[in-house]
């Protein structure tokens, strides 16, 4: 199957990572958001990516010129009629993402893959909101896109094996490298890490220690490159509290109770990195 045209729907921190790397391995991208400032937003950061590596000298100006030149903007779901792979990165909820799957089944064309970057939710479920389950995927990257080499590849129910291996080999090209998982809620990634990241929070909500506390004992202890409560604000508290929700819901077991005070921070508005608050303060 030809992959030339890439639209990824969410300029948010993973769509702009997604449609950059997709640019750079030679893919024409559209980057889709709500409103066309969310995508000027998205792609300030590539262009801002871009220039670090061409400060380290590993772009030269004209490639960086280049790779920006493929990615246009759009602010109009419309315009996946001309995709041959929807990427959708949109925020982790099951109605917001079927929504988008029925609309973009009317649009693509029929040959177009609708893959999507949940973290969790089931794509059976995603697929089934469209008339083309067999070209529904799931292509799950890791946060932050240019640098994180994994990407899970999950096939719903229907997903046809042409398409599996069309993805792949898109992942292979980009230069990551596909994992295939099976569909259960939080794939393997978050069903191990996001009970973790969890786990953190009651400890701080209990009193066992302090944020810093808890993020060097995993640090320094266990090596992890950030703490879990540093990589809870990195990934976006709302988004850590939709997955937990996800496992809650999936397997209806309370293991995976979300903590109160990560539902707390959430309806505070305080969700970490991108809102300048969560268990951290962040300067803009
Ligand atoms: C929730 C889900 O569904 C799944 C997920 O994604 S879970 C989250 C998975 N991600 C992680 O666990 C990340 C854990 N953290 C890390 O690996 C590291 O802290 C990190 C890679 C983010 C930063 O690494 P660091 O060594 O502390 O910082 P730093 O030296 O500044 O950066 C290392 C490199 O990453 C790059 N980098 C860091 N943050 C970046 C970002 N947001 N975007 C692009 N590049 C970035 C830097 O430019 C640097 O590049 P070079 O080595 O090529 O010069
Ligand atoms: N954060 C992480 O570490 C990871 C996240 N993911 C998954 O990737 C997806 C995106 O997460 P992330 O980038 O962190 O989230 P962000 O909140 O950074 O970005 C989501 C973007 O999608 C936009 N959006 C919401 N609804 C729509 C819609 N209907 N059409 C187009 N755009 C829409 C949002 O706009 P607005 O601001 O107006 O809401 C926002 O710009 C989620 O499914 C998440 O689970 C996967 C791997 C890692």
């Amino acid at each position: 199957m030809k992959v030339e045209k890439i639209m990824v729907i969410g300029a948010g921190q993973m769509g702009s990572g997604i449609a950059q790397v997709c640019a750079e391995a030679g893919y024409s991208v559209l980057l889709n958001d709500l409103k066309a400032e969310f995508v000027e937003r998205g792609l300030g950061v590539i262009g801002k990516n871009l220039a670090r590596q061409v400060e380290k000298g590993r772009l030269t100006t004209t490639q960086k010129e280049e790779i920006l030149g493929r990615i246009a903007a759009s602010s109009d779901i419309q315009d996946s009629r001309g995709a041959d792979l929807v990427i959708e990165a949109a925020i982790e909820n099951m109605e917001v993402k079927t929504k988008l799957f029925a609309q973009l089944d009317e649009l693509a064309p029929d040959h177009a893959i609708l893959a999507t970057n949940t973290s969790s939710l089931p794509i059976t479920e995603i697929a089934a909101a469209t008339r083309r389950p067999e070209k529904v995927i799931g292509m799950h990257f890791m946060n932050p896109v240019p640098v994180m080499k994994l990407v899970e590849i999950i096939r719903g129910l229907a997903t046809a094996d042409e398409v599996y291996q069309t993805i792949e080999s898109i992942t292979e090209r980009i230069g990551k490298v596909p994992v295939e998982v099976e569909d259960f809620p939080g794939f393997v990634s978050n069903r191990i890490l996001m009970p973790m990241i969890n786990e953190a929070i009651f400890t701080l909500y209990e009193g066992v220690a302090s944020k810093e506390a808890i993020d060097e004992v995993m640090k320094l202890g266990m090596n992890h490159p950030m703490g879990p409560l540093t990589l809870a604000d990195f990934i976006g508290l709302d988004t850590c509290l939709y997955i937990m929700e996800t496992l809650h819901e999936g397997f209806g077991d309370d293991k995976y109770r979300p903590c109160p005070l990560l539902r707390k921070y959430v309806k505070a508005g305080w969700l970490g990195r991108k809102s300048g608050r969560g268990f951290y303060s962040y300067e803009s």
